[in-house]
């Protein structure tokens, strides 16, 4: 068990952090049919692209900035309680514009839930905006210009997640170039659906401080050795590989490998319920399974907080925490 360490998350899309019965709490409050989406307390999906449509069906059910403050506060309180102090969530703003409330409200509603939640038991939060890059590249820049445009303090960072294998990192040059020029922390998801290219066009199209996954950079070990030299952050997500199959089992996962090499990382759990995990677990995976000693667990809960997207003092006050 690792109840006894401080933890902390980079990399958690805060509609995948939806607990089942909250989801079925919520259709049922929207009067909204969801067999064929949750069986026996589970979400059903069986590849990516499923668990993608499924991950939209449970993100319709937030509806109201209330919504996202419940959704937030109970996803941080449940992180809490297990340890952690500081987590990244994942927010799309994209998402407040289809269920109609727009991009501002669904913010504000997630801000009020990460501060009610810190109110409570002093999680610090904060929010990295995605873009969507099943949608293309113009919808894209859209979400850019309004993440630039940002007057939230809690929004710090900037990530491209959704359907690895459709368009390439070039599409999304202009709005990460947005996203930079605008002061924003940099992360994409890549290495995760596709392999070492799609690492190697991240690095060199966007010049991320932090790659979301960065997992199959282990299939080039020049990749590997440029990532450690160059210091970038990997935000690893072993049970999200695993359930997405990835790799076949956690003896197969690159974890040990790439921080061996010299990679700095850390570990996230991504969407957790619907990949039968949490931060908890992930944590318990990398000791129990991985066989990691609490000093190279507490390391990469250090080089979180070193890479998180926070000011100086918050980071210096983070890092007195553990
Ligand atoms: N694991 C994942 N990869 C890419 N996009 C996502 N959106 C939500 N979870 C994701
Ligand atoms: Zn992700």
């Amino acid at each position: 068990m690792t109840l006894h360490l401080k933890k902390a998350e980079l990399h958690c899309h805060i509609e995948g952090a939806a607990p089942p019965a909250l989801a079925l709490a919520q259709a049922d409050k929207y009067g909204v049919d969801v067999s064929g989406l949750i069986e026996d307390g589970s979400y059903v999906w069986t590849d990516f692209s499923e668990f993608i449509v499924c991950y939209d069906r449970v993100a319709s059910l937030f509806r109201t900035e209330e919504d996202y403050a419940t959704l937030a506060e109970t996803y941080l309180t449940e992180l809490s309680a297990a340890g952690t102090i500081y987590s990244e969530i994942i927010v799309s703003p994209d998402h407040g514009n289809t269920i109609g409330i727009g991009a501002d409200a669904y913010l504000r509603g997630l801000a009020a839930g990460i501060e009610a939640a810190k109110a409570a038991t002093g999680i610090e939060g904060r929010m990295i905006i995605t873009i969507i890059r099943h949608l293309g590249g113009e919808p894209a820049e859209r979400t850019a210009f309004y993440a630039a445009r940002r007057d939230h303090p809690l929004v710090t960072g900037f990530n491209l997640a959704g359907e690895e294998r459709m368009y390439r990192v070039a599409d999304f040059a202009r709005a990460y170039d947005i996203a930079r020029d605008a002061g924003l922390g940099l992360t994409i998801h890549a290495g995760e659906m596709a392999g070492a290219d799609s690492v190697r066009d991240a690095l060199d199209i966007v010049r991320p401080s932090r790659i979301s996954h960065g997992v199959r950079a282990i299939e080039d070990a020049d990749l590997v050795r440029r990532i450690a030299a160059e210091g970038v952050v990997l935000e690893t997500c072993p049970g999200s590989n695993i359930a997405l199959g990835v790799f076949p089992g956690f003896h197969a996962h690159p974890l040990r490998a790439l921080r061996d090499a010299g990679c700095r990382v850390t570990l996230n759990a991504d969407d957790p319920p619907f990949f039968h995990t949490s931060l908890a677990q992930e944590y318990d995976i990398a000791s129990e399974v991985m066989g990691f000693a609490d000093a190279e667990i507490d390391a990469m809960t250090r080089t979180a907080i070193e890479a998180a997207f926070v000011d100086e003092d918050t980071r210096a006050m983070l890092l007195s925490k553990l």
